[in-house]
């Protein structure tokens, strides 16, 4: 799909229907001392502009018989950015570069170029204004002042829109995060399987023997780092592998092969139900807020529903960071019981005509109530109030965590079936070897990583950049 069907999909939601307001739901509407968005000024440029194509068409110059753009109807800046996005290459990071030329800080020209960006990309006015308009509300809201503070905030807000987040340009940003966040691991398995290689002429028990030794020293796990090897030995042998660099990519392969994709959900209709859960600290709260605005972002309806009900400040935050995204936010404030919140988030969700509900648990095991029982109880209270909910169970791990992260999943799993496994902090020095055990272990999909602590900071998983970024 490209930016037009997606806007049109995005934008075409009537945004005036608001939740229904039962006592608990608090729609976050937009602080209303935002003043107006600026109406368009001379930033429309004229119509029959080429358009940008998404699909990696180079832009065409304007055919003869079209009206010809007359100079003087233009600000300078429109001839010198249309000039350069005839030219430029079809790619987001690009075309955000030469549109946002010169423009340093947050304002009227900010948003007269956004206008002019989409208007080059066919977008309506409409759809547009709406999206400058949700950006102008969360810049205010972050208070930052400086384009080179948000930038990549409305890059990745652009690639959802535009349906581009699989774009190279994109997937190159990502694998850069992703390298840096792997770089201890990275280098010590690099080194040390070197270092093998130049030692060992031919693949033999020793070798087999140390490079075990080394899986299980990156945090594979003993289990793990068997089955793996007995993955590597059968290539080995069958494709008759002799010289490192080969081996190397054997292993790559082998490594990224491990991953099994996330299951797509058929939700047949009303809310999808997604009940997150996770050991306190993990990320869950921040998790949570990363994928209602990705949703947002992506032109669905989201409410955010605050099931750890036993610390305020658990519920608070997660009622800033819903706000921060645009979401809807239910809640039945602190003490409630957590189940009672589950079952009337989805009744709000179907009522408020949500498409997704985003359900937040507690994260510790309390003196008085067992935790994985608490799990267990709002499963099945989500399954009798809206037949096959909850539709995803989304496990949060913190991937510095190392081996704790390996019995959480156990744990989780068998209170609640673990659909899908997000890991947080792969930007700090995370243990990139315990996502190898997990995968083996549990044979578990993994669907997104942290990246920080920024909004944009959520990214789709992939098991082959994750196996190039560990091994090079
Ligand atoms: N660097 C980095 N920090 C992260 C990431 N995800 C979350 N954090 C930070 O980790 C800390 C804990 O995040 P929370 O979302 O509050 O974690 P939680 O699991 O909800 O923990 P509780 O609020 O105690 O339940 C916060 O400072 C987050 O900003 C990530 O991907 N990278």
């Amino acid at each position: 799909m490209g930016f037009f069907s997606k806007v049109k999909k995005w934008w075409s939601k009537d945004d005036d229907q608001q939740p229904t307001t039962t006592q608990e739901v608090e729609p976050s509407a937009p602080p209303t001392e935002e003043p107006a968005p600026s109406e368009p000024t001379d930033a429309a440029p004229p119509a029959g502009l080429p358009p940008i194509v998404p699909d990696q068409e180079q832009i065409q110059p304007q055919p003869e018989d079209q009206p010809q753009v007359q100079p003087q109807d233009q600000p300078e800046w429109q001839a010198q950015v249309l000039q350069a996005l005839r030219g430029a290459e079809p790619k987001l990071s690009v075309w955000l570069e030469h549109t946002l030329a010169g423009v340093e800080t947050p304002g009227n020209e900010l948003w007269d170029r956004l206008r002019f960006l989409f208007q080059a990309l066919q977008a309506p006015a409409d759809e547009a204004e709406e999206f400058i308009s949700k950006f102008r509300i969360w810049l205010e809201d972050m208070g930052y002042e400086q384009v080179a503070e948000f930038r990549s905030e409305l890059q990745y807000r652009l690639a959802l829109a535009l349906d581009l987040e699989d774009e190279e340009d994109e997937r190159d940003r990502l694998f850069l995060k992703l390298s840096e966040g792997l770089n201890k691991t990275r280098e010590q398995l690099t080194k040390r399987i070197d270092a093998l290689l130049s030692a060992h002429r031919k693949f033999d028990d020793p070798f087999w023997e140390e490079l075990e030794e080394v899986l299980i020293m990156a945090d594979v796990g003993h289990q793990s780092a068997g089955k793996l090897l007995d993955r590597l030995k059968a290539r080995v042998r069958k494709e008759k592998i002799e010289e490192s660099e080969a081996f190397r990519e054997m292993l790559r392969q082998e490594l990224a092969a491990i991953f099994p994709e996330p299951k797509s959900v058929a939700v047949p209709q009303g809310p999808e139900i997604v009940l997150v859960v996770g050991v306190n600290g993990v990320g869950k709260t921040t998790t949570i807020a990363k994928l209602a605005h990705r949703a947002q972002m992506q032109g669905r309806k989201v409410l955010v529903a605050a099931g750890d009900t036993f610390r305020a400040a658990a519920i608070e935050q997660l009622g800033i960071w819903a706000k921060r995204t645009g979401a809807d936010f239910f809640t039945k404030g602190e003490g409630a019981d957590p189940a009672a919140v589950a079952y009337e988030a989805v009744d709000a969700a179907l009522k408020g005509g949500h498409d997704v509900v985003f359900l937040d648990t507690a994260g510790r095991l309390h003196t008085k109530v067992d935790l994985m029982d608490e799990l267990r109880k709002i499963k099945r209270v989500l399954g009798k109030k809206l037949p096959g909910a909850p539709h995803r169970c989304l496990l949060v791990l913190d991937a510095t965590t190392g081996q704790n992260a390996l019995s959480q999943t156990k744990l989780f799993n068998e209170a609640v079936t673990v659909d899908e496994i997000i890991l947080t902090k792969l930007d700090g020095t995370s243990k990139g070897g315990i996502v190898v055990a997990i995968a083996l272990e549990h044979n578990m999909p993994i669907s997104f990583i942290g990246l920080g602590e920024k909004m944009e900071d959520l990214r789709p998983f992939s098991g082959e950049d994750f196996a190039k970024a560990l091994v090079n």
